[in-house]
């Protein structure tokens, strides 16, 4: 049935013109606003300049923040325009009989004059009812406690440029059309907001409670990625009276993966949310003092079994290991014991300070700073006693030889008299200069007996304590451990493993490089991260409102990251309050590439493997096909992402395992020629340009395309647990079309499949 014969076609007309033509006022008003603030605070300066001082200062201030808050409103209408909301629902309090329609968008827009709402934002308390509630009797939290009602309708919408395309009443047995059609739209290169679609079980991650530690094991393709974005734009809008933005923080792989995320946010109407990664947060907190060794050189080099791979796999396990972390802790009281002095630090015969002091400072008045803080701190107080010393003694000294001077000046022989007078001055004189010099010298030398390193001296004493590991290792692993670490720092070189250890003993010793206002940090790809990296993370924010998002079946680097969530709780979040969600349902791909994918990652060991559950979107087969020559293989890809590009497929990306095997099809598409634009990515790149990209498989998780080309020329898919992940995250790359070209002789793995 047309929508247009609907019996409510033409009111819902009238209701989105309606809105349009309010939020086009609101609109206007507020660019005329704009206007003005602007125009005020270039009179507000002019009146600082002619030093009308703190009023024009004020009025600056005052003028500034409503004209920041004006341009925030103005982006958010602009944005939410074309599509001013995404759904309605009737909702009938219980204690009244007026069933209230309430329209749900992006942004909130009121009518000040009849308090009536005309868009809802979706992350009001009473929206959840549209994600969570089934028709009939719901109840929904605010803030001053549980609200019920009854829902009449949900509705969903189709608008497009203003317009009313279509509507759909929806309800636990509707199939949810909108999710349909959102997840068989094309990829782009940047990731997508899905406020009109959040699922319920999505829409629990979303708006968990924001003081409970939160870890989500969530399937490939199951929303990761977007429900942190969202979880963020939900949080700062709950909790905006009590944190701001910069108390936020996101933390993605690398830098390829945070330009693939960045509009998401600003689409949501947040901004001044840090996206950073972990890499980018210790640099910039210890100094970049080391370089790192490139942890995916690393990767491959496991691929080997070889005894050095063994240990230094065991290097990786254990940097990263909870037990190293208590031996840094070990260390930094050594290191505390030794700071302690043995000597009182005196001015001549006057106590400025015991040593029994100077410990109590360091071991229980000042126990929170930092190390070298506690140092400089324990310098203060002696400069400072030493300045009220030194003027009581001055003045001790002035008076006892005023007074012996007196004396002197009743001597009745005036030889001997002048004589005494002239020794006396000069020896006031002398014992005030020595005082005075003493002075100088003193604090510093006192405090010259604290021993000094940097963060490198300090982390390569500790890797040298053969004390602090003997016990946890074998010989053999701790002198493999030990030397391989040193050697690395000896040349200014340092392994990602380092960096948690690093970041601890920067704050543990000296304090951070920079203040860190971070309070509350959502990781993605969580997997990825070691036990020791987290636990370090949330001693410097000294906050656990921690969400942390990964996939255990994509974890590739699971020989330095999580091996269990258990583990992870157990550590990190000891005292229990830690919520633990899975997410199952994905939503990226179709049915029968999900069904492939799963084939493959059952050969892993990953453990409580639970395997994705696609919703239900039939696509094509995904297509395997075996080549005799490199240059038909590669051929054969440009000729589909042709057809594919004609059928509309926007992002198409070849997969190679290593990049060398990348630059290997870049040079075969360079010789073959061809009309589209290619690019081979790194971690560090942009894909938005290109017709068809070439990322190497380690690079490629947390991204999505329309079609997906994994190409095997001379790196083959082994049976591997590392290869199984690898293909396993390639694979699940795609939204709706996946090839697997190898050379023949290069399909170990796929070949398993068949078997
Ligand atoms: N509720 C939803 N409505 C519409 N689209 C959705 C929904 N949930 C997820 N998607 C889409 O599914 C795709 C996968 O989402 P996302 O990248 O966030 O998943 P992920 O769990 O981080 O994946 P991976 O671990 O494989 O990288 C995206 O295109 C996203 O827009």
């Amino acid at each position: 049935m047309s929508i247009k014969l609907h019996r409510d076609y033409g009111q819902e007309c009238t209701r989105l013109d309606e809105t349009v033509s309010y939020l086009e006022y609101v609109l206007h008003e507020s660019m005329h606003n704009e206007q003005a603030f602007r125009e005020n605070i270039k009179e507000a300066y002019s009146r600082i300049n002619s030093l009308d001082g703190s009023e024009g200062y004020i009025a600056l201030l005052t003028n500034v923040k409503f004209f920041e808050m004006t341009q925030g409103n103005i982006r958010q209408l602009q944005q939410v325009r074309s599509r001013p909301y995404f759904c309605r629902i009737d909702i009938q309090p219980d204690d009244t009989e007026r069933v209230q329609p309430l329209y749900i968008g992006k942004a909130s827009l009121f009518r000040p004059d009849t308090q009536e709402p005309v868009i809802v934002d979706w992350r009001s308390p009473v929206a959840n009812v549209y994600y969570e509630g089934r028709i009939g009797k719901v109840s929904y939290e605010t803030t001053t406690g549980t609200e019920n009602a009854n829902l009449h309708l949900k509705r969903q919408y189709t608008i497009e440029g203003g317009e009313l395309l279509d509507f759909r009443d929806i309800d636990i047995t509707t199939r949810d059309e909108l999710l349909q059609e959102s997840l068989g739209g094309s990829a782009d290169s940047r990731l997508k907001d899905i406020v009109s679609t959040i699922q319920e079980e999505q829409n629990r991650v979303i708006r968990a409670e924001m003081y409970r530690p939160m870890i989500v094991q969530g399937a490939a393709g199951s929303g990761k990625t977007t429900i942190a974005l969202h979880r963020i734009a939900y949080l700062i809008y709950t909790y905006g009276d009590r944190f701001n933005p910069e108390q936020f923080m996101i933390l993605a792989p690398h830098q390829l993966f945070l330009k693939y995320i960045a509009d998401v946010l600003p689409e949501l109407g947040v901004e001044a949310v840090r996206q950073t990664t972990y890499l980018d947060f210790v640099q910039e907190n210890i100094g970049k003092k080391l370089k790192l060794v490139d942890p995916n050189q690393r990767l491959f080099r496991f691929l080997q079994r070889d005894e050095e791979v063994r240990l230094l796999k065991f290097v990786s396990r254990y940097k990263g290991s909870q037990s190293y972390k208590e031996q840094i802790d070990r260390y930094l009281d050594e290191v505390t014991v030794r700071m302690l002095p043995q000597t009182d630090c005196k001015l001549g015969k006057r106590l400025l300070c015991t040593a029994d002091e100077v410990r109590k400072f360091f071991c229980e008045d000042y126990l929170r700073l930092p190390i070298y803080k506690r140092v400089e701190k324990v310098g203060k107080i002696l400069r400072e006693r030493l300045k009220v010393k030194k003027k009581q003694l001055l003045k001790d000294i002035a008076d006892h030889y005023d007074e012996r001077l007196e004396q002197a000046l009743f001597l009745q022989d005036p030889v001997k008299r002048k004589a005494k007078v002239i020794k006396l001055m000069d020896d006031r004189e002398a014992l005030l200069k020595s005082v005075e010099a003493r002075s100088k010298t003193l604090v510093k030398e006192y405090m010259a007996q604290f021993p000094k390193l940097d963060l490198i001296g300090h982390y390569k004493e500790l890797l040298a304590d053969d004390a602090l590991f003997d016990s946890l290792m074998s010989e053999e692993e701790r002198r493999f451990f030990q030397a391989h670490s040193l050697q690395l720092l000896g040349k200014k070189r340092m392994e990602l493993e380092d960096t948690a250890a690093l970041l601890y003993l920067q704050h543990k010793l000296f304090g951070l490089l920079t203040e860190v206002k971070v309070r509350n940090l959502v990781i993605d790809e969580a997997q990825d991260y070691s036990i020791f990296q987290l636990l370090a993370l949330k001693e410097v924010l000294g906050s656990e409102m921690f969400t942390i998002l990964g996939d255990l079946s994509q974890g590739i680097h699971s020989y330095r990251g999580v091996e269990s969530w258990e583990a992870v709780l157990e550590a990190v979040f000891p005292n229990g309050n830690c919520q633990f969600l899975l997410l199952e349902q994905s939503y990226r791909t179709t049915v029968e590439i999900m069904n492939l994918a799963n084939r493959v990652i059952v050969h892993s060991q990953t453990p409580g493997l639970v395997l994705a559950k696609p919703v239900v979107r039939h696509g094509e087969e995904p297509k395997r096909e075996l080549f005799g020559e490199q240059r038909a293989l590669l051929a054969q890809v440009l000729a589909d992402t042709e057809a594919l590009k004609g059928q509309g497929m926007h992002s198409v990306a070849v997969i190679g395992k290593t990049m060398d095997e990348c630059e290997q099809i870049q040079m075969w598409m360079e010789q073959l020629g061809t009309k589209l634009s290619v690019k081979l990515l790194d971690e560090k790149e942009d894909y938005s340009a290109a017709d068809l990209v070439i990322v190497p498989s380690y690079v490629v998780k947390g991204l999505e395309f329309d079609a997906v080309f994994i190409v095997s020329l001379e790196e083959e898919y082994t049976a591997d647990e590392l290869d199984v992940k690898l293909l396993y995250v390639a694979m699940t790359r795609p939204l709706h079309r996946l090839f697997v070209y190898s050379m023949e002789g290069k399909t170990e793995l796929l070949d398993l499949l068949e078997a």
